[in-house]
């Protein structure tokens, strides 16, 4: 089974945390015992399972770093996509743990730890592909009738392949978008490529297109998904780096992050920095 809260509960006793906090984020989470990380509700990123589990790939990154790091309890703080980064420089929680992907313009409200994963987008379409779309041109091509996520950066994607911002359905999250795509409401729903072949596997009137690259300013995009941090929170993100690093040379990433369906593939040696540009 995958880790649980319930485990990361009972770390807290074990972890024994009784420093005082100084001024740094860090300090004061070792003081508190506590982390809250804000989550999205998408899977496997980041969820409540059907036994009412918190998990996903970010958290259960989470719960091994901050243990590491003598924070020993993590607590899930559930938002929409697009609250995120509000919510996070609101103080609401004190890390985004979504597998959010890193870019020029989140980067300028929050600071990110370097990627855990790289990854392509995808659509879910209806059974058959009917409408044969395969990338973001062929919605602006085809006049198909295009959703995605709140907040979720497919939104930048459709719009410089030229498809007019006010005519995108935005949809609370993957879930909508598989109902809006089953019932004809659109013709199409994009989000990561983890996302959409997970989703879709509830579905027998939808698929998952094969995962391609978004296409911004003439160059091919391949996204990295990271931990977000408040702008102050410099030597947290560090000290988190260090861990994830670690666990990046040691193979432990990966084997953490496997049960979640990523591939050897989407595993990356892309950086924070690079994404950022
Ligand atoms: C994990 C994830 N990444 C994309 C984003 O960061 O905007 C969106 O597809 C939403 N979910």
């Amino acid at each position: 089974m995958l880790g649980s809260a319930a485990a990361a509960t009972g770390a807290v006793a074990a972890s024994g945390c009784s420093r005082v906090a100084s001024g740094n984020a860090l300090d004061r989470l070792r003081s508190q015992g506590t982390v809250r990380l804000g989550i999205a509700g998408e899977v496997p990123y980041g969820y409540v399972d059907e036994e009412g589990e918190f998990t996903g790939e970010a958290p259960e990154l989470a719960k091994v770093v901050f243990q590491r790091l003598g924070v020993g309890r993590v607590q899930p703080v559930a938002t929409d996509f697009a609250s995120l980064i509000p919510g996070l420089n609101s103080q609401q929680f004190d890390v985004v743990s979504a597998g959010m992907y890193i870019n020029k313009e989140r980067c300028e409200q929050v600071i990110f730890s370097d990627p855990e994963y790289q990854m392509l987008d995808s659509f879910i379409v209806r059974k058959g592909n009917p409408k044969n779309l395969r990338s973001y041109e062929d919605v602006v091509r085809t006049g198909a009738r295009f959703a995605t996520g709140t907040g979720y950066a497919e939104i930048d994607y459709a719009v410089a392949a030229g498809y007019p911002e006010k005519d995108i359905v935005i949809l609370q999250d993957q879930v909508a978008g598989l109902n809006a795509v089953e019932s004809g409401r659109v013709d199409v729903f994009a989000g990561t490529a983890l996302t959409t072949r997970e989703v879709v596997k509830k579905s027998s009137r939808a698929e998952a297109t094969a995962p391609f690259a978004a296409v911004v300013d003439g160059k091919k995009k391949i996204d990295g998904g990271g931990f977000a941090f408040r702008p102050t929170d410099t030597e947290l993100r560090d000290a988190f780096n260090t861990e994830i690093h670690k666990m990046k040379r040691s193979g432990e990433l990966f084997r953490v992050l496997r049960p979640f369906g990523f591939t050897e593939a989407e595993m990356t040696t892309l950086t924070a920095e690079e994404l950022c540009r």
